[in-house]
């Protein structure tokens, strides 16, 4: 089937991608022109594994085009998704001016019916406000039918999730399009859910505020063990093992990060209040999360003192989680300018968004793509993202190249009695530090 995506960052480029190695005609428009320049060299312009190759694959195979130009990539397309970012208002609303803008954009070059498809994460209720908006703009015989497809992918898992994802989602109000869409997404033979658009918008956001959820109550059971003695890697496990429960998402640390999480549960708070439902359980989960952020600063500072000034510290970690060279809401934005404020010399190392972490930062520290060189003479190393190399390295890494091997972990990338044993000064989330029998 011949589709249209409408924006080519994470989503877009993702979707893009996908729906052409299933086999249909794909192709994707921005409005950035030099991106789409960038792609049409077959380079991808996210770090997303697996993506570039698959990506020139179907460029190949005449399958995937990218243009700026509208009206080249709607020809004789059936179905429109737009990807487009909703990023967060200063109130914590969701921003759709870019939803309205290529909603806009979109009608303007409509020349025949066709079904649109909101991929973007939007408030309940913006389907049918886009496919009004469409509407007035094109003539009656050209008039749009609207339906919502949420995205579940993760950032670093994209292609992964795309192909092996829980399942699929289909909100519209139309069965034609209900069935279209199923045909478009049935070669990913996964499990497919038909709902109303309302369900299918709300879906998408109450799944993220569920798993933003787990983490803050991870979280706060690991705050809680450190005064207590136990070990929240076992206690996850324990619960993990129930299978109402689940493993997945109870990994505590420095807190949630990325483009998602934070504006996506900002927006349902917002969104409940403007309906006048105060979401108090999904605000406490919000500001746990900031806690998260102070306590590992207090640690830092009960350790060393607060003031940081002539002391090197390493900085492990700068994108919001492994895999992915994203910075958007990561922690270390507030956590290496903290660090700097009490006048800490800092070397940040990112094995992939050292360059864009530079872009936002490099007022505050200096910026290297060498583990070994962020190391050396450090006094204190702080762990901010779980990279594999970061996870894989010995402790006696740590002591042969630091000048003080006191490491902060916000992360639990290591076992606590292996970096004692190796003589670190070692300090994580939700681990005792003490023998219990001290604590009671
Ligand atoms: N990043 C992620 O992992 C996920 C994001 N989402 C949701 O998907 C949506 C998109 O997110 P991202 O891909 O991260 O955004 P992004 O900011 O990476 O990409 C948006 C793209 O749209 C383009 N664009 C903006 N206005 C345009 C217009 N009028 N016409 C054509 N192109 C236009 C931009 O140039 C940019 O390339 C958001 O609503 C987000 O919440 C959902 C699931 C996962
Ligand atoms: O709407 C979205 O954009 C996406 O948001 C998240 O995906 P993503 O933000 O890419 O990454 P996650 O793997 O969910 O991690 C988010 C943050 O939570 C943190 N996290 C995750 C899991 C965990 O157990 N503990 C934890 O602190 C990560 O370090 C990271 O900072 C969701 O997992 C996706 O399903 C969703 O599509």
């Amino acid at each position: 089937m011949k589709i249209a995506v409408i924006g080519t960052g994470y989503v877009g480029l993702v979707t893009g991608v996908a729906l052409a190695e299933i086999g249909h005609t794909v192709t994707c428009i921005d409005i950035d022109s030099d991106k789409v320049k960038t792609l049409n060299h077959g380079i991808p312009t996210i770090y997303e594994p697996g993506l570039g190759e698959m990506m020139q694959r179907n460029m190949q195979n005449a399958r995937l085009f990218f243009t700026a130009d509208y009206a080249r990539g709607l020809d004789r397309a059936r179905v429109v998704y737009l990807a487009v970012g909703t990023p967060e208002r200063p109130d914590g609303s969701a921003n759709l001016d870019y939803v309205r803008q290529a909603a806009r954009d979109l009608a303007a070059h409509i020349s025949h019916p066709l079904i649109v498809v909101i991929k973007s994460t939007v408030p309940v209720g913006t389907n049918y406000k886009i496919q009004r908006l469409i509407n007035r703009l094109v003539p009656e015989d050209m008039r749009v039918t609207i339906a919502s497809n949420p995205e579940f992918l993760r950032e670093g898992s994209a292609i992964h999730d795309t192909f092996h994802g829980d399942r699929i989602v289909i909100g519209t109000d139309n069965p034609a399009a209900a069935e279209v869409l199923e045909e478009i997404n049935r070669p990913f033979g996964l499990p497919i859910l038909h709902t109303d658009i309302c369900s299918s918008e709300m879906i998408k956001y109450a799944s993220n505020a569920f798993l933003a959820t787990k983490i803050s109550f991870i979280n706060e059971i690991a705050n809680l063990c450190e005064k207590l003695g136990a070990d929240v890697e076992e206690v996850a496990q324990g619960m993990g093992l129930d299978h109402r429960i689940g493993p997945d998402f109870l990994k505590a640390g420095i807190g949630y990060g990325g483009s998602c999480f934070p504006k996506d549960t900002h927006a349902l708070v917002q969104l409940a209040g403007n309906h006048h439902h105060d979401f108090n359980l999904l605000k406490s989960v919000i500001e746990v999360n900031r806690q998260q952020q102070r306590l590992l600063l207090e640690k830092i500072e009960n350790r060393l003192g607060g003031d940081l000034a002539g002391k090197r510290l390493a900085v492990l970690g700068l994108a919001f989680k492994p895999n992915t060279d994203d910075m958007r809401e990561s922690p270390a934005l507030v956590m290496v300018p903290e660090l700097a404020k009490r006048g800490a010399d800092l070397i940040a190392y990112d094995p992939i968004a050292s360059g864009r972490a530079e872009q936002l930062l490099g007022q505050v520290a200096v910026f290297t793509n060498h583990v070994d060189e962020a190391l050396r003479e450090a006094d204190c190393a702080v762990i901010l993202t779980d990279w594999p190399d970061i996870r894989k390295m010995e402790p006696e890494t740590y002591k042969r190249l630091m000048k003080h091997a006191i490491v902060f972990d916000g992360r639990n990338c290591y076992s606590p009695n292996e970096m004692r044993r190796a003589g670190i000064d070692y300090y994580s989330i939700g681990r005792p530090n003490r023998a219990t029998e001290f604590i009671f």
